[in-house]
């Protein structure tokens, strides 16, 4: 195998090249590199593409490797590496605190001032990258019964998971889930594996809660895009039998009214998480929530354990994740999966960064 470091740079909207830069070294005998195998197209991916960045942007002075979905194949460990050898499968977990800080030692890293996150502009390059150095310990080793290709799912499966532990959801509660995309059909999943006793699933788009019903058992529900919040809220607690409302709400959609809808039909003394991110100001039914004592809670990414724990459910099948995965493109055809996923075709479209 050769050892250029081929890398897919963005370099603004629309723009990318393909560049060789230099081949990683171990300078640090916790590091391990990994050649990368697949990488999976999120919607974030897609926002850079059509407009170079979020808040900060990438520019012709700086350019960014783009992905942070990745699995791969360990190709050298440093010298006080044990749990991994030259050869070995692992999931990739893409951001990398920096231990010292007052959020990091509290355990909660992912809120860590000093995170360097794949694919995070002015500098930290991502995973579309032939050659990729991490921390060994961000490197998860995977079981046979998975693929490289499923072991990209363990990213945003590792959100849901997290969205699903900050609600304590318990056995036999009633969960929404509201976002038939990946990140909710995976929000489902892990309620699922949590014990749910029941899920609903909303979307606007008929399709995706079709696929829904395949994947996660769970009923559905449309909003009606003419009737308020209230009144959906109100017909969605009819159609999922609940008197009360949802003891668990996961809301997976950035969308204002959804967020709304999904406050209204959660239960007095219910616990609402807002996983989707939308736009950065929104209102809230903060009467109703008084009222209620609704726990409203806010996920960022994924925390200790997370990733440990998404591992350990997918490679007991709990979700299969197979069905999510929808295309594989070329490593030098990576705009072509984020063109596919820009204009709405299949739920996880994957690069494949290794040769053959
Ligand atoms: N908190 C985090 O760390 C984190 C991590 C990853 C993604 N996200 C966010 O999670 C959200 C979902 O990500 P995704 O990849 O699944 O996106 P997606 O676009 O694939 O899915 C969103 C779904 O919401 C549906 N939807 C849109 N408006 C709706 C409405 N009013 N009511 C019900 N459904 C509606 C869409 O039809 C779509 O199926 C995004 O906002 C994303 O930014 C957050
Ligand atoms: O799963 C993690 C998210 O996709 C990331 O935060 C991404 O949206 C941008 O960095």
């Amino acid at each position: 195998m050769s050892e250029d470091n081929l890398s897919c740079l963005l370099y603004g909207p629309g723009r990318v090249k393909f560049e060789h830069r230099p081949v990683p070294e171990i300078a640090d005998a916790h590091d391990v590199i990994i050649r990368i195998a697949y990488v999976g197209v999120c919607g974030s991916d897609v926002h850079f593409w059509t407009h170079g960045g979020v808040s900060r942007k990438v520019s012709d002075e700086a350019p960014l490797v783009m992905g942070h979905e990745a699995s791969g194949i360990v190709h050298e460990v440093g010298s006080q590496v044990t749990a991994l050898k030259p050869g070995d499968r692992v999931a990739i977990e893409p951001g990398f605190p920096c231990r010292r800080c007052r959020l990091c030692k509290a355990g909660r890293y992912n809120l860590c001032r000093g995170m360097k996150f794949a694919a995070d502009p002015p500098s930290t390059h991502g995973t579309l990258t032939r050659l990729f150095k991490i921390p060994a310990d961000f490197a998860y080793k995977i079981p046979d019964s998975l693929s490289l290709q499923e072991a990209v799912m363990v990213e945003p499966f590792s959100v849901a998971v997290h969205g699903v532990r900050l609600a304590g959801l318990e056995p036999g509660q009633a969960v929404l889930v509201q976002g038939s995309g990946t990140i909710g059909l995976l929000s489902a999943a892990a309620a699922v594996a949590y014990g749910a006793g029941s899920v609903m699933v909303v979307d606007i788009n008929e399709k995706k809660l079709d696929f829904a019903k395949t994947f996660v058992e769970c009923k559905t529900f449309i909003p009606d895009a003419s009737s308020t919040p209230e009144a959906n809220a109100e017909k969605l607690k009819v159609a999922a039998g609940l008197e009360d409302g949802f003891d668990v709400v996961l809301e997976c959609t950035g969308v204002e009214s959804s967020a709304q809808t999904g406050l209204f039909s959660s239960a007095a003394g219910g616990v609402f998480v807002q996983i989707g991110m939308g736009r950065p100001k929104q209102s809230l039914p903060l009467l109703d929530m008084c009222e209620k004592e609704t726990t409203l809670k806010t996920a960022f990414r994924y925390g200790p354990g997370d990733y440990e724990i998404a591992l350990k459910l997918l490679a007991a099948g709990k979700p299969n994740v197979k069905s999510l995965i929808s295309s594989t493109s070329p490593f030098q055809e990576a705009t072509e999966a984020w063109e596919k996923t820009k204009r709405g075709e299949g739920i996880k479209n994957l690069i494949q960064v290794a040769e053959d």
